[in-house]
């Protein structure tokens, strides 16, 4: 899956994501030139990640682009990949739009967005234009993302073997049926952010039985980090692992009476349902936004 891309990949939105991927696709893919396109002026005092290399990209800046409609004409070897906020999509499109995909040869769109199906990303572009749906998490940071992509009804699949050479730059890759993106949202989209904070009180709980914070917290990521890994090498089930922890009349089993009698699991089944049904309702958000947009051309 090395460096098999070729062509132009343009990222909108250089935020968490969007560096992210820049940085995968750099370190993984030889063959490729990468335009970042983003609100503000790249600022040297950021914290970039370490190994982005700022002389092997182009910066669009979206107040001044004078000079680009010449350098940028992109083809159906190139891809746009939208990394902005659902509320930003369409303000983003309206920016990029006639700019990168004015021509007459359709590069593949590829949207990370929560929630934005795909027939909506098809409202602004031509139907002939290959559109990819993905949801990557914030662990492509380091090349360990879950990521779940789908093919809209009017794509075919060599575009989403581009799709998966792309995400695979920054971890690992499922293809799903578009239905299953919602639930791939609050599960491996915004589960980083749930572990994170099981993280955080596991080492609170070391902090108040007299551990350093330092120690905690390295104890609590390692513990994940190598629960997680056994999960996935062994196969076994997950219930098999921690029933090899749970010594009788041990320490764990006490430990595990009290998370079922706080509800650890119904909560974060609860956080996986909620975060599923918020994503469903982002596009109710952009769609919204279309018709006000629609409306407001109407009235100019
Ligand atoms: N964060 C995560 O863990 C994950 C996020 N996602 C999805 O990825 C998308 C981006 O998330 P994230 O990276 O966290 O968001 P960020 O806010 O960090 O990044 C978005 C970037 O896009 C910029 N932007 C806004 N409008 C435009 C525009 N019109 N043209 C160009 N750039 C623009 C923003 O600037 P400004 O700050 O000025 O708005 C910002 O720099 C979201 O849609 C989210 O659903 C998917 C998986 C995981
Ligand atoms: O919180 C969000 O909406 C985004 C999508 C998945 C992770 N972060």
């Amino acid at each position: 899956m090395l460096n098999c891309l070729s062509g132009k990949i343009v990222v909108i939105g250089f935020g968490n994501m969007g560096k992210a991927l820049v940085r995968g696709l750099q370190c993984r893919n030889q063959n490729i030139e990468i335009y970042v396109c983003d609100r503000f002026e790249l600022n040297p005092n950021e914290d970039y990640p370490r190994d982005i290399d700022f002389n092997k990209l182009t910066y669009l800046s979206y107040n001044d682009l004078k000079n680009v409609k010449s350098n940028l004409r992109l083809s159906e070897k190139d891809s746009v990949i939208f990394c902005v906020k659902p509320q930003n999509f369409l303000e983003a499109v309206e920016r990029w739009k006639p700019i990168l995909l004015g021509g007459e040869s359709h590069p593949l769109v590829i949207s990370i967005l929560a929630g934005v199906p795909t027939e909506l990303i098809h409202k602004y572009f031509s139907n002939d234009c290959p559109v990819i749906r993905c949801m990557p998490n914030i662990a492509s940071t380091v090349d360990c993302s879950a990521s779940a992509l789908c093919a809209s009804k009017r794509t075919s699949n060599n575009y989403l073997d581009r799709a998966k050479h792309i995400f695979d730059s920054v971890g690992k890759t499922w293809v799903v049926n578009e239905d299953q993106l919602d639930a791939v949202t609050g599960l491996s989209g915004s589960g980083p952010a749930y572990i994170y904070m099981i993280i955080e009180a596991l080492s609170d709980g070391g902090v108040k039985m007299g551990l350093s914070r330092q120690l905690s917290l390295e104890l609590a990521t390692q513990t994940v980090l190598g629960a997680a890994k056994l999960v996935q090498e062994t196969r076994l089930h997950p219930a098999v692992l921690r029933d090899q922890v749970t010594t009788p009349g041990g320490t764990t089993i006490s430990a595990i009476h009290e998370l079922e009698k706080h509800g650890l699991r119904p909560m974060l089944i609860s956080a996986v349902v909620t975060a599923t049904e918020k994503s469903a309702s982002l596009a109710q958000l952009v769609e919204r936004k279309i018709i006000k947009s629609n409306s407001d051309t109407f009235k100019e």
